[in-house]
């Protein structure tokens, strides 16, 4: 009777050990392993796009990966990230959990939170305020952003980065919360934003996120008198989140008024369904970090990129001088007419992305591809470093900068890949996470780009031994936002009357210091 009831037991066991081993044989190819840490050490805490480059060419476009017991795998082809990230996207759009920045934010940042009911309202939120068709309504913001940067890199080029950084913070509050431009980011206010935003990326980078995962998970049930970290991210979201609440109310003060200036939180106020106060508060948060850094970095990236390829920075100059001429700054009714301008912006998020591993999504249910097992829960990251540089869709010379690929025989901007959603890279991520601001980014990147090659000639600096001083490309500040390593450069008009002409723009904008500066 006993054994009646064991033997089917031991049957089922013996079937499920022999079914995990055999689904465990199964899964993609990758470096070997130590036990129990699995390839954790193998990870570099630097540049991990070099590593998995390697790995990609000796294990192929799937690459397995166990860190300390996660799933993981690096996917290297635009073919596998589609097809998984993509043409998958109902099962492959989470995110693994970030233990510390869940402290940090309440889990309200959606741009890393679960896929739950709560980042789906975001989301939908965000849709609406950040589509093709919205973006335009920040066009005149974009514009102002892009005259003041030239007249502040007029009077200080070296501080070049610094400028960026300005204008892109300016805009995401602009955007996010209708204010008037900044001419001053070291704003208390500003500062506090700053702040949080450093805690997020911080939190969020590689090197911190390898620890981030499930290994820890554990460690989230201390007592917060044990971790000081605890502490300080509990404090952080109590801080932050009194911060984000009062700027959206202020929101509210301002429509109470009133001012319906375009803004994310007033579309979100003024919705229908609206959400309480503190959802919007976050939603937000999550799209003004999201934002606020990311141009900036792909700016200096740009500056790079016409350091080493004068000849493209000449071709640029020339469709500018064309359609737009010495006596005005562009806009955004020259867009149709800047066709290499839009390629310049394709390209520069393929050549030297911001984001070379771009965010991890996690796999919600057991799945099988091309012959391997992928378990529930793995971690997915995509390599774009890689499918950057594959030369089967870039061509022999896809390691150079070269606008000239994302045109057509006519001249037309072509996206080169079907199921890019146009873009022709894979820099603003894959399916139902992809970027909700990349037409806003695209846009800031389109004007600043235009405007920085009408007014100035960027090259490298002349050494005190008569040689040019090249940066090393390879060489970058690492973090969630990837950005060249500190360099120097030159920024020269190009006229003598640029400048001039920048202040008659700013005068025509009505932008003057104390004026245009909503005090906080
Ligand atoms: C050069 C500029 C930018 C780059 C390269 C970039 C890149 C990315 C990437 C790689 C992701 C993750 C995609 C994925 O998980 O597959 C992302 C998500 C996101 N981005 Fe951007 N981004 C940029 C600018 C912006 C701007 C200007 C905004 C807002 C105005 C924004 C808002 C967001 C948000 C809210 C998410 C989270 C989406 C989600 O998890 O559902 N981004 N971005």
């Amino acid at each position: 009777m006993f054994s009646s009831i064991l033997i089917p037991i031991a049957i089922l066991i013996v079937f499920r050990v022999f079914k995990a081993l055999q689904r465990r044989s199964k899964l993609p190819p990758g470096p070997l392993g130590l036990p129990v840490f699995g390839n954790l050490f193998q990870l570099p805490t630097s540049r991990p796009w070099l590593a998995f480059d390697n790995w990609a060419k000796q294990y192929g476009p799937i690459v397995y990966l166990n860190i300390a017991g996660q799933n993981t795998i690096v996917l290297n082809s635009h073919k596998t990230a589609a097809d998984l990230l993509e043409r998958r996207a109902t099962i492959y759009s989470d995110r693994p959990d970030f233990i510390v920045l869940s402290i940090i934010t309440g889990g309200m940042h959606w741009g890393f939170s679960r896929l739950d009911e709560l980042w789906k309202r975001q989301r939908r939120g965000a849709h609406e305020t950040l589509s093709s068709q919205t973006a335009k309504d920040y066009f005149t913001y974009q514009e102002i952003e892009s005259v003041i940067m030239l007249s502040q890199i007029l009077a200080d080029s070296e501080g070049f980065v610094d400028h960026f950084s300005r204008a892109s913070t300016s805009l995401s509050l602009s955007i996010v919360y209708g204010w008037p431009p900044l001419l001053d980011s070291h704003h208390p206010t500003i500062t506090g934003i700053d702040r949080f935003n450093a805690d997020l990326l911080e939190a969020a980078a590689p090197g911190s996120f390898w620890v981030e995962f499930e290994f820890f998970k554990w460690m989230r049930h201390l007592p917060r008198w044990m971790c000081t970290w605890k502490r300080n991210a509990e404090e952080s979201f109590v801080r932050n989140t009194t911060m984000f609440e009062r700027l959206a109310s202020d929101v509210q003060k301002e429509l109470d008024a009133g001012n319906d200036t375009p803004s994310v939180v007033g579309e979100l106020l003024q919705d229908t369904e609206k959400p309480g106060i503190i959802e919007i508060a976050w939603n937000a948060a999550s799209i003004y970090s999201a934002g606020a850094e990311t141009t900036a970095g792909q700016l200096a990236w740009f500056i790079q990129a016409m350091i080493f390829y004068p000849e493209t920075q000449r071709i640029a100059q020339d469709e500018i001088d064309r359609v737009v001429g010495p006596y005005r700054m562009p806009t955004f009714a020259d867009y149709e007419h800047l066709p290499y301008i839009r390629a310049t912006v394709k390209e520069i998020l393929r050549w030297r992305g911001v984001s070379p591993i771009g965010l991890p999504h996690r796999l919600n249910q057991d799945d099988f591809y091309e012959g391997y097992f992928i378990p529930k829960d793995t971690v997915c990251f995509v390599n774009n470093w890689s499918l950057h540089r594959d030369k089967e869709l870039y061509g022999d010379d896809a390691e150079h900068f070269n606008p000239g690929r994302f045109l057509d025989i006519d001249g037309n901007v072509d996206s080169l890949i079907a199921g890019s959603k146009d873009e022709g890279h894979f820099s603003y991520g894959f399916g139902k996470r992809i970027c909700v601001g990349r037409h806003v980014a695209n846009n800031s990147l389109f004007i600043h780009i235009a405007s920085l090659l009408w007014a100035f000639n960027i090259a490298a600096e002349v050494g005190r031994d008569g040689r040019l001083n090249f940066p090393d490309s390879l060489q970058c500040k690492e973090g969630l936002i990837v950005r060249p390593a500190p360099f120097r450069c030159k920024i020269n008009a190009r006229r003598m009357d640029i400048a001039a002409i920048v202040a008659q723009a700013k005068a025509d904008r009505g932008i003057q210091p104390g004026r245009t500066e909503r005090s906080i």
